[in-house]
């Protein structure tokens, strides 16, 4: 094998009732790719990292930095503990994913990056211990570890960080006929930042409620109650705080409602925006709505999606 090419798809984390819990991998259904791709091929010896695609420009000046750098080293350095050696290797990652706009950018190349050297060296690596490792390293980019980004982002469809008995999340049953509108504006909001406003402790009717959300948003998962599922989408931990971080939130949000969104909240840390909708039709007044009035800049976009089921894959 000489060359590889990985595409990891974007992903929205907390889907409004699951702070840290609940990310989605999610595609245009236009079938574009909306997340990075990382090529991978052998070279003589040691390691050169190449960076191309539309956010090239915003990555850091510092190879060191990049977190591909630091997947690869993150990677070496375990798979020698197991008494493996790393290949000679160039990594081009394509970086197409806006940073810092709620839809798990980082993770987009983090997730490529470790598939792509883990195919490359014929798995060494089982799907949690390499899940583990792109926590860790989510966790350098936003000073916590949190996987609700990296494991839509490498597993696809709905994930619940379950945590426990060697899983790191497992997939829940979602509702294939909702569309997804996701709108980034085009302005950066930094995860770490989005994290640090938020308190750092909250009362006891919210995390009843939130305790409420939750349950009864995974009991609906479960049992097909895509009206119980929607109302249940209700965010009392970090909307509240991050909502001012977002251009006119509060404004779009009740005009999505307005055309027929069954709900809409923040993109993981923003300042994307999604809204989840019954139809293409409602889908595509809503986009439309949003194109106009949420969008800040040239950078800026709208896109209808699906959650992607597949997750990282293979690109022939
Ligand atoms: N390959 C990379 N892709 C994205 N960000 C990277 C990469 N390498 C390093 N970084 C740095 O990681 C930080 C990412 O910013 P941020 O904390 O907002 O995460 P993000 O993954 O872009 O957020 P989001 O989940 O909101 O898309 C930036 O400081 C950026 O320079
Ligand atoms: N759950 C994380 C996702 C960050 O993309 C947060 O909201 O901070």
């Amino acid at each position: 094998m000489t060359t590889l090419r990985i595409y990891a798809p974007a992903s929205s984390a907390n889907i409004n009732v699951g702070f840290d819990t609940l990310g989605a991998a999610i595609s245009p259904i236009d079938g574009s790719l909306l997340g990075d791709v990382v090529q991978i091929e052998e070279i003589e010896q040691g390691f050169e990292l190449e960076n191309a695609g539309y956010f090239v420009r915003k990555l850091p000046k510092e190879p060191q930095k990049n977190i591909v750098y630091q997947a690869y080293v993150l990677f070496s350095e375990r798979f020698k503990l197991r008494g493996g050696k790393t290949k000679g290797l160039r990594l081009t990652l394509e970086k197409n994913m806006p940073i810092g706009s709620g839809l798990g950018s980082s993770a987009c190349s983090i997730v490529a990056a470790l598939v792509a050297l883990n195919n490359f060296h014929d798995q060494p690596f089982s799907k949690m211990e390499l899940l583990e490792m792109m926590g860790e390293l989510e966790g350098r980019i936003s000073g916590s570890i949190h996987y609700d980004n990296v494991a839509p982002c490498y597993l696809g469809g709905v994930q619940l960080m379950v945590q426990s008995l060697g899983n790191i999340s497992q997939k829940l049953p979602f509702f294939d006929s909702w569309y997804w509108v996701l709108a980034y504006p085009g302005i950066e909001v930094s995860t770490a930042e989005a994290r640090a406003i938020l308190p750092k402790s909250y009362t006891r009717q919210d995390m009843i409620a939130h305790g409420r959300h939750l349950g009864s948003f995974v009991h609906a998962c479960h049992t097909g109650q895509d009206v119980l599922a929607a109302i249940m989408m209700k965010d009392v931990i970090a909307e509240p705080y991050r909502a001012a971080l977002l251009p006119n939130f509060a404004e779009v949000k009740q005009a999505s409602r307005d055309l027929g969104a069954l709900v809409s909240g923040i993109s993981g840390s923003g300042p994307t925006m999604f809204s989840i909708t019954p139809d293409l039709a409602t889908a595509t007044k809503v986009a439309n709505y949003l194109e106009n009035h949420y969008l800040q800049n040239n950078e800026g976009f709208v896109h209808i999606c699906k959650v992607d089921n597949a997750g990282a894959r293979e690109l022939g």
